[in-house]
């Protein structure tokens, strides 16, 4: 079952058998999920069949991603109405699962307002549902349009920002399909130029604690062949100032009316340095994860996650070779969050300072790309307008 994840992420087109997918078994409809944290050594399906699963799921980023939360929030709302759970309760568990990721606060509440609505028109239960669901799969096809919309502005804003055609572009965390209805953010800009020759070299953060560019970003670049080379994230700096860097591609979790963007932690010294080696320093995000009712950087909520993932590693991890998998079933070093002990990398009892996530101002960031189009420089003026347009557009 999980091979259908092989093809997808090869780069085949978007279907419902992305990193998400409902399915209405027998015994009653369920969220299917490619559970990340096995990735990528094991492409392996979590079947959540109850709201308190898919909240887990959430929590230690089996699933996760900012767009892909809100897709995730939206889907488990329908499970609890499909299963007959309390839907609002269902709702506030859903959206307290993260804080940070305003997508999943935004797909949960659709979800919810579609199953009110309905049942204000007095639809039975089973009727309100099906509209829940509707909204849901609406809400992931918007997304998967969204990313194709995104990937298409931000490759021309690459050519007209870097003229001459071939492209070295570093990403930061994980902001392909794995995040996404689509083909991602951040990544989808990368992908757009290697599909049309145009990416030179894709440069990969590791993005520690939990690893996502080593674990998740290279696997896709692979899966892509995208020329790609992993760096740890300290290594970056040297990479600026021996000039190998055109420009960096980043998603977003969320970004606050005047422009801020907080996005994986690591994002913000990446911002400094660019700005210092005069390199463009471009976001890419949907419109779902601009948030006009948060004023600004300081504004947003930085999830703090346990200090066990700062010394531990994550697993489990890739054979270490080709020769590796040959040599038999790979150590699980660390199941991020699952709280199975795995590798220390610090003395026992080492305390640890563990934010997610950290907040760049607008006056680093070079442009915001989002499906609307562009918005540089990076002001609350244009972050609003490019809003507004959104709102004009609806997907049937
Ligand atoms: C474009 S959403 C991807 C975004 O989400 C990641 O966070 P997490 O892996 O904790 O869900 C990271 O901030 C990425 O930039």
């Amino acid at each position: 079952m999980a091979d259908q994840y092989a093809q997808t992420l090869d780069g085949e087109q978007p279907s419902a058998t992305g990193p998400l997918r409902w399915e209405e078994p027998p015994e009653g409809p369920v969220v299917v999920l490619l559970d990340q944290r096995r990735l990528p050594a094991e492409e392996v399906e979590l079947v959540c069949t109850d709201v308190p699963a898919l909240v887990d799921a959430i929590r230690t980023l089996a699933v996760r991603g900012a767009p892909l939360l809100g897709i995730a929030g939206a889907y488990g709302v329908a499970l609890a109405a499909a299963r007959g759970y309390d839907v609002a309760e269902a709702a506030s568990l859903l959206e307290g699962a993260r804080p940070t990721a305003v997508n999943l606060g935004h797909g949960v509440r659709r979800a919810a307002e579609a199953y009110g609505t309905a049942v204000g028109r007095g639809a039975d239960v089973r009727q309100a549902a099906a509209a829940v669901l509707a909204e849901a799969r609406r809400l992931h096809r918007e997304d998967a349009e969204a990313s194709e919309r995104m990937a298409r502005h931000g490759l021309a804003l690459l050519d007209e920002l870097l003229p001459g055609g071939s492209h070295r572009i570093l990403t930061h965390c994980n902001t392909g399909r794995l995040v996404s209805g689509g083909e991602g953010t951040a990544f989808a800009v990368a992908l757009a130029a290697h599909r049309v020759g145009r990416l030179r070299h894709l440069w990969v953060d590791e993005t520690r604690p939990l690893l996502q560019g080593a674990r998740l970003t290279a696997y896709e670049a692979a899966r892509n062949g995208m020329a790609h080379t992993l760096l740890t994230d300290s290594a970056a700096g040297s990479l600026f100032a021996s000039g190998e860097v055109d420009a960096v591609l980043i998603g977003a979790d969320r970004i606050a009316a005047d422009g801020s963007v907080a996005n994986k932690v690591g994002s913000y010294p990446l911002a400094v340095l660019a700005r210092y080696h005069h390199v463009p320093f471009i976001v890419v995000a949907p419109s779902t994860t601009v948030d006009l009712e948060t004023r600004d950087g300081a504004s947003i909520e930085v999830e703090q996650r346990s200090g066990r993932e700062v010394t531990e590693l994550p697993g489990p991890l890739a054979p270490a070779t080709a020769a590796g998998a040959a040599a038999g079933p790979v150590p699980r070093v660390f199941e991020a969050a699952s709280g199975v002990s795995g590798a220390l990398v610090a003395p026992v009892g080492t305390r640890a300072h563990n934010p997610a996530f950290d907040v760049t101002p607008p006056e680093l960031v070079t442009a915001v790309v989002t499906e609307e189009g562009v918005v540089s420089p990076v002001t609350g003026a244009g972050i609003a307008e490019l809003c507004a347009r959104s709102r004009q557009v609806t997907i049937s």
